[in-house]
């Protein structure tokens, strides 16, 4: 019997995910914090290892600067050794800066070369942005036993959502026998999690055809249901595509709540901690005489002597007396002084949030400018990385707070998607 560690896998870690504002101005969605001390692309790459597989190919594009140094040589998840390992696919421009990658198809064709280097049966491509646990062994299986010329990830998502997604109807067997690319109308609650087994045959083959056939949801997929073997792999645990402000904010809290299903604990994530600019290891998080700690997740380097309710901290973050950290995920190296108050925040690494401050209370933004005129309404404050919080200075609810380049802070209302200021 031919073993899943056969596969080859593509990863998908290359979009722009432009719909996490400042939290990717200077890295790709994957490589964005998670819980602490993860990055995105661990649940991905840990699904991986878990599964038993060992060749990996990482497409990347967009700034992968800080995901390149995360994966390193792959040896937090096993992948380093004679026959197993991770390559990072830089991408391949043709001989104009416009020439990008055109879509997730576009990318995996001009990486043929890979997949043909790499004789496997089947090759299995994912996204870099989900936060979920799968065993991919079992789902390859299940492709064989189907003799699938393509098998999809997928699963019931509430309808009013499904506009977001490839969205399938299957017939008895799970065999997709329609499907709609992110339709407006929903026909069915049934969703693509963006995660495919292809025969590799048949994918070096598709990819041969068209072109401009340059995305799998919305030109590969609906071509191969037609003509071809299309099956769906129903999914039933936990899974997130944290895309936007607000998925990212709730995969976040979930891990705050034990019923939510998400459980790294149980689910065995690895990272590599801490790639950036550290040599030594963290000490251990130290909680002072005023500290109030509740259902929180706080990473190791921390000083804690302020109040935290249902918050995320990640590594070496400063707490000091009289502060409130609230429903917020702070990044490493946040400083946060005494009788500051932090609610619904989102802060990138090494920002200030200066004595007595109030960030994400009241309704009004202090500055206004239109920087950024199309942001889905959230209530979320995000605090771009390095930004300093003056004294005493009050920003309300769904602000963007960033600093330009001579690092002066300015804030910007996220706005209903169409608003306009
Ligand atoms: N040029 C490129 N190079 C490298 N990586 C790239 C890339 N373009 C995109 N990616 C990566 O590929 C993944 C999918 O990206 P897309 O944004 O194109 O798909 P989307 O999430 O909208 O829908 C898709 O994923 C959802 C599930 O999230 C499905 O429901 C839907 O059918 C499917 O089209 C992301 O991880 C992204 O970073």
């Amino acid at each position: 019997m031919r073993r899943p560690a056969d596969a080859l896998v593509l990863l998908l870690a290359g979009g722009v995910g432009s719909r996490l504002n400042q939290l990717v101005e200077t890295r790709a969605k994957p490589a964005v914090t998670f819980g602490g001390i993860y990055r995105i692309i661990d649940f991905s790459l840990s699904n991986v290892m878990n599964s038993g597989l060992t060749r990996v190919g990482v497409l990347t594009q967009y700034k992968p600067l800080s995901l390149m140094g995360h994966i390193g040589t792959g040896e937090p998840w096993d992948f380093s050794g004679r026959s197993r390992g991770v390559k990072i696919l830089p991408p391949r421009t043709g001989m104009k800066d416009s020439d990008w990658y055109q879509g997730t198809a576009d990318a995996v064709r001009r990486n043929v070369d890979f997949i043909e280097s790499n004789p496997t049966d089947e090759v299995l491509v994912l996204s870099g942005d989900h936060i979920y646990n799968m065993d991919f062994a079992a789902m390859i299986e299940y492709h064989r036993f189907k003799k699938a010329d393509i098998t999809v990830g997928m699963m019931v998502v509430p309808e009013s959502q499904i506009h977001q997604f490839g969205a399938g109807i299957v017939n008895e067997d799970n065999r997709i026998v329609d499907w709609e690319e992110k339709p407006q109308v929903p026909r069915t609650n049934l969703a693509s999690m963006g995660i495919y087994v292809f025969d590799r045959k048949y994918l070096l083959k598709t990819l041969a055809r068209e072109k401009n056939e340059i995305d799998f949801g919305m030109h590969i997929l609906p071509w191969a249901i037609e003509n071809d073997n299309v099956f769906a792999y129903p999914f039933y645990g936990y899974w997130r595509d944290v895309g936007t402000i607000q998925a990212y904010w709730e995969a976040n809290m979930d891990l705050l709540r034990p019923e939510s299903g998400i459980s790294p604990e149980r689910w065995q994530i690895f990272t590599n901690v801490e790639t950036e600019g550290r040599r030594a290891d963290r000490p251990a998080t130290r909680f002072l005489e005023h500290a109030d700690v509740r259902n929180s997740l706080i990473s190791a380097g921390c000083i804690i002597n302020g109040t935290v309710i249902n918050s995320v901290l990640s590594p070496g973050v400063i707490i000091e007396e009289g502060a409130v950290v609230r429903d917020s995920i702070l990044f490493r190296d946040c400083v946060v002084k005494n009788n500051a108050q932090l609610d619904l925040v989102i802060s990138d690494k090494l920002t200030r949030f200066c004595a007595g401050c109030a960030v994400g209370v009241g309704e009004h933004h202090d500055i206004a400018n239109r920087l950024y005129p199309k942001h889905l309404y959230t209530g979320i404050t995000l605090i771009g990385e390095f930004a300093r919080i003056p004294e005493n200075m009050r920003i309300g609810r769904n602000c963007i707070v960033s600093c330009n380049a001579t690092k002066k802070m300015f804030t910007v209302p996220m706005l209903q998607d169409g608003e306009s200021i």
